[in-house]
């Protein structure tokens, strides 16, 4: 699908089809979902995908988790009229903050850090990243948000795969994700049919 182009029917996840297959190796990403922000339609719908099931719910604040998910982040904490704190990747927030090591995906150790400034206990935290792999990175931010007194009030990402931590964080918190129940086989396998109608354009592969 052209990125740009917007289509007349748009069925369930329909901007799902617009994120290309990894084509660089083992320590990347197997897709990458943020193409799909460069379609404003898509970028609409993935947002208010997401932020549905939590309109009526009482949040306090949106987390975002960097980078990626301080966009889908920013979004929803837009739709749902609250505030937006970041969850940072270490070396950047020059105040008070508290650290939290893990690892992900690619098996790096990593860290987050968070302020300390905003979350009061009991504040009702909606925490949102662009992905659920392993769980590393969205249990590690959950655990500085708890640390700090809060709720975890749901979580918020395109996708959490089938994985042993995506499935514990399924079982513990409301969560909103974009993958219709019948395509989640797809994601799991690191495998989406929409990626063979992908053709990378030859200026692209230099
Ligand atoms: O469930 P996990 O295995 O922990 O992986 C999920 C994390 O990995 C990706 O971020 P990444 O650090 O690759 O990139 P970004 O900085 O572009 O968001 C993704 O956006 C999540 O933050
Ligand atoms: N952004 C992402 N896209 C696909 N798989 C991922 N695994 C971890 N982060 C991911």
């Amino acid at each position: 699908m052209d990125v740009t182009s917007i289509p007349q029917t748009r069925g369930e996840g329909w901007y799902l089809a617009l994120m290309p297959p990894n084509i660089k190796g083992p320590m990347y990403a197997w897709l990458d979902p943020s193409r799909l922000y460069c379609n404003q339609q898509a970028l609409k719908d993935c947002i208010e995908d997401l932020a549905q099931p939590f309109l009526n719910d009482p949040i306090d604040l949106v987390a975002g988790i960097d980078a990626m998910g301080f966009i889908l982040g920013a979004g929803i904490a837009n739709r749902l009229a609250k505030g937006f704190v970041t969850v940072r990747k270490e070396g950047h927030l020059c105040v008070q903050s508290q650290s939290a090591a893990y690892s992900d995906y690619t098996g790096r150790r990593k860290v987050l850090e968070m302020r300390t400034d905003v979350i009061k206990p009991g504040t009702r935290v909606l925490m949102v990243d662009q992905w659920v792999e392993t769980g590393g990175t969205m249990e590690a931010a959950i655990g500085l948000v708890e640390q700090q007194g809060a709720t975890i009030a749901g979580i918020a990402t395109i996708c959490i795969e089938d994985t042993e931590g995506g499935k514990r964080i399924k079982a513990k918190y409301k969560c909103s994700t974009c993958v219709p129940e019948h395509l989640q086989h797809q994601f799991n396998s690191h495998h989406l049919d929409s990626f063979t109608t992908f053709h990378q354009p030859a200026s692209t592969l230099k």
